[in-house]
């Protein structure tokens, strides 16, 4: 009869054998002095090595820096909090103020997880080598040192050491991003300042076209995902959005999904704040990596001649106003706006190339037909997109998140007037929010029927007005006409009389 040794037993025996020698090991450095410690230590790590298949890693919190976390130790942990909270018994908790997801597992020390990549097991645990401390404390012991040690067989070792730390590491240190507390920064001159981004919008609560809105995700997708494709082709890694229509279509919101989409900060440039090119290049060097810049109202802040808008009207108005003390001409010289378009064109087509990691830049506008071709072309602005006033499929995702209404007999009426009047989400949305408590989701449909058959009643004032005043305009000039002919008749009579 033969026995039969499956792996399990195999890495049995080798950890007993192994519990011994560390036992033994124990006592020698009890009792032997240091220099054949050091000996014993050196040729039983030979032998172990020897009948031992496998390799071990160890990833150590801190390293170098006395107080750096290990970038790889943390990237790691969260690449294993999945698997941790699978399969470890004992785990560790934090809260993490964070939308999505409220907290963070680790599995705790001296746990053991497995992983499979590519068909090959692996296996990782978590350990601490506890310091002595010299001094005495009240408080907790903080001089431990948290470790975790991966292991595999060494037939796997270059798969490992390669494509698996590899693909650990970018993973874990992608669930990190998306698990930050995002921050949106606003310019104030040439000084950014944050706070906690937390506007709740999303693709599903955007309301427009499902087709549009589900190539704006992919693009995002895509875009999100390109770093080898963009190293390849030797562009950097930065895309450009312009998105325009009227005031309240979902600029603004849209900025925000796009933001919780891909888990990017926002900074949020005010053009009107910023002195020169300088600044502004160094407010823009400043911007980190995954993050979208978004330049507002970009034909309100910038004239394409190169001089802000907005000053020119204050100063305009203060010139008006015969009250105020006319300021020194030098002092308005030095207020004039130094940021030109050519500042800006030069730092959307240069700046990334210098700095590595993905960033998006977003402007917006009301007037896209104001914006100088040179601003929007392809490879500055990749993709425009229009948010338009509301159509039907916008206005059911409005009454999905406004009013949970899938479909109701009204649907069609309002389907009819939207054909026929134009009013932006923001109008409908404001129509649908619930006046009464519990909601009453008929007379929040028949409100919008009401705001939009006035909206269509103006417009059609409007043209019979605009029309009226056409024909008026066109009966004046044939009455010019008129005029101008007989005055030359009356001319050219007076010249024959002569
Ligand atoms: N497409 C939309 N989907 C969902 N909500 C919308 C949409 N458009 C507008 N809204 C609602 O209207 C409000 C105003 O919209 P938003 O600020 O995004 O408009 P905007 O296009 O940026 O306008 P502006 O050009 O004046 O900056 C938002 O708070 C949002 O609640
Ligand atoms: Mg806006």
């Amino acid at each position: 009869m033969t026995t039969k040794f499956t792996t399990g037993d195999i890495l049995a025996q080798l950890g007993s054998v192994l519990a011994s020698l560390m036992f033994v090991w124990a006592i020698i450095q009890q009792y032997f002095p240091y220099n054949l410690r050091n000996f014993i230590d050196k040729y039983s790590q030979r032998f172990l090595t020897f009948f031992y298949p496998y390799i071990q890693i160890t990833f150590n919190e801190f390293t170098g820096e006395r107080f750096k976390r290990s970038d790889a130790y943390s990237a790691i942990e969260t690449y294993l909090s999945k698997t941790s909270s699978m399969q470890a018994k004992r785990l560790k908790a934090d809260v993490i103020k964070n939308n999505t997801q409220p907290l963070s597992l680790s599995m705790d020390d001296h746990e053991e997880v497995s992983d499979v990549f590519n068909g090959v097991k692996v296996y990782w645990a978590s350990g601490k080598n506890i310091m002595k401390s010299q001094t005495f404390s009240f408080y907790p012991n903080t001089d431990e040192k948290r470790y975790y040690k991966l292991t595999f067989h060494k037939r796997h070792r270059e798969a490992i050491l390669g494509e698996y730390l590899t693909h650990v590491l970018k993973e874990g240190r992608e669930i990190k991003v998306k698990n930050r507390l995002r921050k949106l920064y606003t310019n104030n001159g040439a000084q950014w300042s944050h706070v906690v981004f937390e506007h709740p919008a999303s693709f599903q609560t955007l309301a427009m076209d499902p087709v549009k809105k589900q190539e704006i995700i992919d693009d995002l997708t895509t875009f999100s995902n390109g770093e080898e494709f963009y190293n390849r082709i030797g562009r950097a890694w930065k895309r450009g959005y312009l998105l325009y229509g009227p005031p309240g279509t979902g600029k603004s919101t849209m900025i925000a999904a796009m933001a919780n989409f891909l888990g990017y900060d926002i900074y949020d440039l005010e053009l009107t704040a910023v002195k020169d090119n300088t600044e502004l290049r160094r407010l823009l060097i400043e911007t980190t990596s995954k993050s979208i810049i978004v330049i507002e109202d970009i034909d309100c802040s910038m004239d394409l001649t190169g001089q802000r808008k907005k000053e020119v009207k204050e100063e305009e108005e203060e010139e008006k106003d015969n009250s105020k003390p006319m300021k020194p001409p030098e002092n308005n010289e030095a207020k004039a706006s130094k940021v030109t378009l050519s500042g800006l064109l030069n730092f959307v087509d240069g700046l990334w190339s210098a700095c590595g990691g993905d960033r998006l830049i977003v402007f917006t506008t009301n007037h896209v037909e104001k914006l100088d071709p040179a601003l929007i072309r392809r490879g500055r602005m990749d993709k425009h997109v229009e948010l338009a006033y509301c159509g039907f499929e916008a206005f059911r995702v409005l009454a999905r998140n406004y009013l949970y209404l899938e479909s109701h007999d009204l649907f069609e009426e309002i389907r009819r007037l939207l054909a026929e009047a134009e009013m932006t989400p923001a109008d409908v949305a404001e129509n649908l929010m619930p006046k009464t408590s519990p909601a009453d989701p008929e007379s929040c449909l028949r409100s919008l029927i009401g705001a939009l058959e006035k909206v269509k009643e103006e417009a059609n004032l409007k043209k019979m007005k605009m029309k009226m005043e056409e024909e008026e305009a066109g009966r004046k000039k044939d009455l010019a006409g008129v005029k101008n002919e007989e005055i030359k008749v009356v001319e050219n009579g007076s010249n024959g009389s002569v």
